[in-house]
């Protein structure tokens, strides 16, 4: 089948190179000429575990093609994704500016029978839109299919390719089979693809990631609690998630959910409630949990240094906002890293890939470091914000010798309590007990 993908971000060159890779004909589509030049020269854009490999396949096979010109791209292709930005707007809504703009731009470049698919997280009643978009310039016949995505970066090529489910919303029969017969190279594995008016499919995307994040920040609130109960949250999640009806997954504590979806996606869909005289609660509740855990640590850290930052020197471990990609939107470390700053203590920090976005970001306000090791030189004390594998079992050996003071605040719980207690370290992660060594 030829395909066509607008917007060759994340989920688009994912998107579109796992199509290829089952056989499709896929032109990609975006507005960024850097960005498309590179790709077509087989450089890849993201950090994403297994993606590349894929990708420099399928480009060399010439079932993967990329260009700025929406018209070209799209020209023989039965189906046409939008996989566009809907960034938040500014009363927290998502800003479909990117999603309808080329949806009217399409509408003035169709000539026969698409199907165009709204991939991107949309709020409900888009599909209508999209629909009145495309039609201002188009009278003849098109479908509006929502196909919400539910990939996670850092293992998007899994997700992609043995999805837990496949969701299309569409009312035409016409589009339900091409949708289907794309997908069906997806869901051999048995997983349902499941069809469903446009409306609720729109839901299905916000309900899913904000009951997620409903999950994150109940289990940061239990942190919270063992840590004034005396209780341990690692054994209150183990306890609770051998429940099927819990189940074990995304129950780890931490320093509050980031990443480019679920605190835009929350947002939204709160802001989508109010619109229909609906107020959300529970999800008013989940933001406000999320934004202090953000800086949970801080205390913590203020605490062990009597209260004085100023001069003071950190380590920073992980900038990303969780493991296995270079993403940093919305990661806590950039929060706790303003807290630093602003408090007149200084930062180096080590991340294995989410540097480079990091320096655009913020530039030369922090120091980057070769590695983990060579970020603990001279630091008062270790802060870890992104759950790495290399930063799983390290030479604590080197961390005692490389840091003024034995000093660890953990937001991703990563060590033994007891096991670092014996190597005399003053120990902070969440909801587990401390080890305190005093600052002397
Ligand atoms: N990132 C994820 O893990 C993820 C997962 C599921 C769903 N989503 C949703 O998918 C959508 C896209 O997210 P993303 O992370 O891939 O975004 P992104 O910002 O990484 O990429 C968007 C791309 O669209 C391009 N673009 C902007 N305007 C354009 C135009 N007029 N024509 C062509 N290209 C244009 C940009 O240049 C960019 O390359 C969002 O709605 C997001 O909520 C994201
Ligand atoms: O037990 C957990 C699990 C996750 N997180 C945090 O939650 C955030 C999001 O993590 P994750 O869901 O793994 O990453 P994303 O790539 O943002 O994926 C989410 O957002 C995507 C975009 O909508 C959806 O497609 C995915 O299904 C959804 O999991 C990160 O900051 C994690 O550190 C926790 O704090 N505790």
């Amino acid at each position: 089948m030829k395909i066509a993908v607008v917007g060759t971000g994340y989920v688009g060159l994912v998107t579109g190179t796992c199509f290829a890779e089952t056989g499709n004909d896929v032109t990609c589509v975006d507005i960024d000429r850097r960005k498309v030049e590179k790709l077509a020269n087989g450089e890849i854009t993201i950090y994403e575990p297994g993606l590349e490999k894929l990708f420099l396949r399928n480009l060399k096979e010439g079932r993967l093609n990329f260009t700025t010109d929406l018209e070209a791209g799209i020209k023989d292709a039965s189906i046409v994704f939008l996989a566009l930005p809907t960034p938040p707007g500014e009363d927290g809504s998502a800003d479909l500016k990117y999603v309808l703009g080329v949806a009217e731009d399409i509408g003035k470049l169709l000539t026969d029978y698409k199907v165009l698919v709204d991939k991107s997280t949309v709020p409900v009643g888009t599909a209508e839109k999209v629909h009145a978009a495309v039609a201002k310039n188009y009278t003849g016949e098109f479908d509006i299919v929502s196909n919400p995505e539910f990939l996670r970066e850092g293992v998007a090529v899994d997700d992609f390719m043995k999805p837990d489910r496949v969701v299309i919303g569409t009312s035409s029969e016409r589009a339900r089979k091409l949708m289907g017969e794309l997908y069906s190279p997806f869901v051999r594995s048995g997983n349902p693809v499941i069809y469903m008016d446009e409306r609720s499919a729109e839901l299905t995307k916000y309900a899913a990631n904000s009951f997620l994040a409903t999950k994150i920040s109940f289990m940061n609130e239990i942190a919270q609690l063992c840590e004034k109960l005396g209780a341990d949250v690692d054994m209150v999640r183990l306890g609770i998630g051998s429940d099927d009806r819990i189940g074990k997954r995304f129950l780890f504590p931490g320093i509050g959910y980031g990443g480019s979806c679920f605190p835009k996606d929350v947002q939204a869909l709160v802001k989508s409630s109010r619109e229909v005289a609906y107020d959300f609660q529970i999800l008013n509740a989940v933001m406000d949990v999320n934004e202090k855990q953000k800086l949970h640590l801080l205390p913590k850290v203020r605490r062990y240094f009597k209260d004085d930052l100023k001069g003071k020197h950190f380590a920073l471990w992980g900038l990303a906002f969780k493991p296995n990609t270079d993403d940093i939107r919305e990661a806590p470390a950039l929060y706790i890293i303003e807290e630093l700053l602003a408090a007149g203590a200084t930062v180096t920090a080590f991340d294995p890939e989410a540097m480079k976005n990091v320096r655009q970001a913020i530039g030369d306000r922090i120091n980057y470091a070769e590695n983990q090791y060579d970020a603990l030189k001279g630091a008062d004390a270790l802060i870890i914000a992104t759950e790495w594998n290399e930063f799983r079992t390290p030479d604590f050996l080197k961390i005692v010798t490389s840091l003024k003071n034995k000093a660890i605040f953990d937001g991703r719980n990563l060590f033994d309590v007891a096991a670092i207690a014996e190597l005399g370290f003053h120990y902070e992660s969440i909801g587990r007990k401390a080890v305190t060594q005093h600052n002397k």
